[in-house]
């Protein structure tokens, strides 16, 4: 372990910051992804409430798209929210993790851990949220939920858009993969060098702080941490949420 894992003061803050500035094309057409109902409700509105559940959240920052940051703000003050986290709203960008880095230039300096949780994961259970906060309390730089695969994974030589066969280059061993969910939690000077320091494109902040050579751990995620990435997944969703009604006796 690196000085970056000392054990940080169970009394610091954390933040959230939610990229919800995508378009969803692979769910197609249709308003932005976040602003998608599920359930009647947006999603953004289930992934702000599933960070808000934690009672560490302090403040959820909303990367909205970059000409919908007024209707995010209506969003958020037509539906209930707990009045003990704060919330602010800014414009995104052109990419996940330039709108992630959007989020982090508005944060106020006195959090001292960074939560990044897509809004396109929005029934993550809060036992999940608590369980990444708490590891980074511990003195983990980086921590990522994750769970381990149900598919065999094959390594390829992507054919370009041509329809050939692609033929497979490797099988890594399945039972050392995970499949890695948000919110990702991060001591925040980490993932603010992560960030000012990486410049490749890549697909989650953990890498970034790979990149800088720091040791990211994993706990474990949750089914129901899953992506609403493609229209079946919408059906999942929904699903879910009917089962959590029933089982709260609605
Ligand atoms: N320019 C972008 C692109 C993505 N995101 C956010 O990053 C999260 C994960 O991205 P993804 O699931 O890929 O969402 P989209 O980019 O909307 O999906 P697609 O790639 O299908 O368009 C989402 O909450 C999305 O809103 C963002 O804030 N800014
Ligand atoms: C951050 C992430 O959700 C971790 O699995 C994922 O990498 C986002 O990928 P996307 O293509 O931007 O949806």
């Amino acid at each position: 372990m690196s000085d970056d894992s000392r054990p940080l003061p169970a009394e610091v803050r954390t933040a959230v910051v939610i990229p919800a500035a995508g378009r969803g094309v692979r769910l197609g057409p249709g308003a932005p992804k976040a602003l998608r109902a599920l359930n009647g409700t947006p999603m953004l509105i289930h992934a702000v409430r599933a960070m808000a559940a934690s009672r560490a959240v302090s403040l959820v920052v909303v990367v909205a798209p970059p000409d919908g940051a007024p209707e995010v703000k209506s969003l958020l003050d037509a539906h209930a929210l707990p009045e003990r986290t704060d919330f602010l709203v800014v414009p995104g960008g052109e990419s996940r993790q330039e709108s992630v880095k959007l989020g982090l230039d508005a944060l106020p300096r006195d959090y001292d851990i960074v939560l990044v949780h897509d809004a396109a994961r929005p029934l993550v259970p809060v036992d999940t949220v608590d369980a990444v906060i708490e590891a980074v309390r511990d003195g983990a730089p980086a921590v990522v939920p994750a769970l381990p695969l149900a598919d065999t994974v094959k390594e390829v030589e992507p054919a370009a858009a041509t329809g050939e066969p692609e033929p497979v280059v490797a099988t890594p061993e399945r039972a050392r993969l995970r499949a890695v969910q948000t919110p990702q939690g991060f001591d925040r000077a980490t993932l603010i060098r992560a960030h000012e320091t990486v410049t490749d494109d890549v697909t989650d902040d953990a890498s970034m702080v790979e990149q800088l050579g720091l040791t990211v751990v994993v706990v474990p995620g949750h089914e129901e941490a899953f992506k609403v990435t493609r229209p079946l997944d919408l059906v999942l969703a929904e699903a879910v949420l009917a089962r959590r009604r029933l089982n709260d006796g609605f």
